[in-house]
């Protein structure tokens, strides 16, 4: 089996193309006319484009080093592209421009997309991707991410996060563009997309939850919002919330911008393990906490969706102590978790 750290420079370059590529897919097909009709098509065409890319990447530089392949799974599939043509001309012309060995044509497209079909991985290490995370970011020109994760046995061993509109730090806004990194038991690190150089991250040593600094969804889905106010008013938490799209909330824990990173929107949703794979690791391996709001660890062995969790609960350490204290006067977990009540009162 190829060496992890053969795998880190792998996927860091899978993740850099696919960053480059959305940029240019954001500047061309997002205007004011998109996002007030919200034209979701400039999605479409980078989702696929940058699933197609990745899958296309990760397959080649493996298949030259003589490893044979990991099964893949990835947010989108070839079904709905076929029925849209002119998104499949764009997408193929996005993939010709970026991908660099030979042009592929509309039947190679749909089957490096369908690599990643798959509801259970047939091999001890697979990859999850979400090629474009935070959709509505990326129509907003706000934050979006490429997360990519490599599992072993069912948990990340990788995790790359790509955050093209993410400052590479809070105090300088206007350099935009990072690529966080971590490996199992190595830490977590963060680069510039444009540069090689790494730095180590680490999550913040706020142990004051009256000086917290939550983050959440942009978007308010359900009683997502209102669910973390009532947990960060009986944590004491004073500051408000930061609103952020995407793993970038991963991100600004990991880095120590923010402190605890909350998700829970509504009793019947569970979450896509690309919608958390990446970002998990590189917490943990910043020294912080991710659990569910039943103190459970993230189990990704169940297919494509965290079907044995509820929520996210991302942490600092220092703070997870009382965060779940706080979580515990705000929910009443009934006996066999088939039920749970929010205590709103
Ligand atoms: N009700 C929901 N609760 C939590 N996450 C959701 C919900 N509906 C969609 N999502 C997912 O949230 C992610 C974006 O999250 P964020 O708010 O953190 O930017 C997307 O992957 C989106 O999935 P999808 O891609 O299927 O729309
Ligand atoms: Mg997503």
């Amino acid at each position: 089996m190829l060496a992890i750290s053969k795998l880190r420079s792998i996927a860091i370059k899978a993740v850099q193309q696919a960053c480059i590529a959305c940029v240019e897919i954001q500047s061309h097909l997002v205007n004011e006319e998109t996002i007030n009709k919200k034209d979701k098509s400039p999605v479409t065409v980078g989702d696929y484009t940058v699933q197609a890319l990745v899958i296309e990447s990760l397959l080649s530089s493996t298949q030259a080093l003589g490893e044979s392949e990991y099964s893949i799974v990835a947010e989108e599939d070839a079904d709905t592209l076929a029925e849209q043509p002119d998104v499949q001309n764009k997408v193929l012309e996005y993939f010709n421009r970026y991908n660099a060995s030979k042009p592929i044509d509309a039947s190679r497209l749909s089957e490096l997309l369908d690599k990643g079909k798959i509801k259970n991985p047939t091999t001890k290490r697979w990859w999850t991707l979400d090629p474009i995370d935070g959709t509505l970011g990326f129509l907003r020109r706000d934050q979006y991410a490429v997360a990519l994760a490599l599992m072993e046995d069912n948990k990340p061993i990788l995790g790359i996060l790509g955050c093209p509109s993410l400052p590479i730090a809070s105090n300088t806004p206007n350099d935009k563009g990072c690529i966080l990194i971590a490996q199992k038991g190595a830490g977590s690190f963060i680069r510039h997309i444009e540069r090689d150089d790494e730095q180590p991250i680490h999550v913040s040593t706020q142990s004051d939850s009256s000086q917290a600094i939550f983050t959440e969804s942009y978007v308010s889905r359900g009683f997502g919002h209102e669910l973390n106010s009532k947990i960060s008013k009986n944590l004491g938490v004073t500051r408000d919330p930061l609103r952020i799209d995407s793993q970038c909330k991963y991100a600004m824990v990991a880095r120590g911008d923010s402190d605890i990173y909350l998700r829970l929107t509504e009793l019947a949703y569970k979450e896509c393990i690309w919608d958390h794979a990446a970002g998990h690791i590189i917490v943990e391996e910043a020294g912080g906490q991710v659990f569910d709001f039943q103190g459970k660890p993230l189990d990704y062995s169940v297919g494509r969706k965290l079907d044995n969790n509820i929520g996210i609960v991302c942490s600092n350490s220092n703070l997870y102590p009382a965060l779940k204290e706080s979580i515990k006067k705000s929910i009443d977990f009934k006996p066999h978790h088939y039920t749970f009540t929010l205590i709103f009162e």
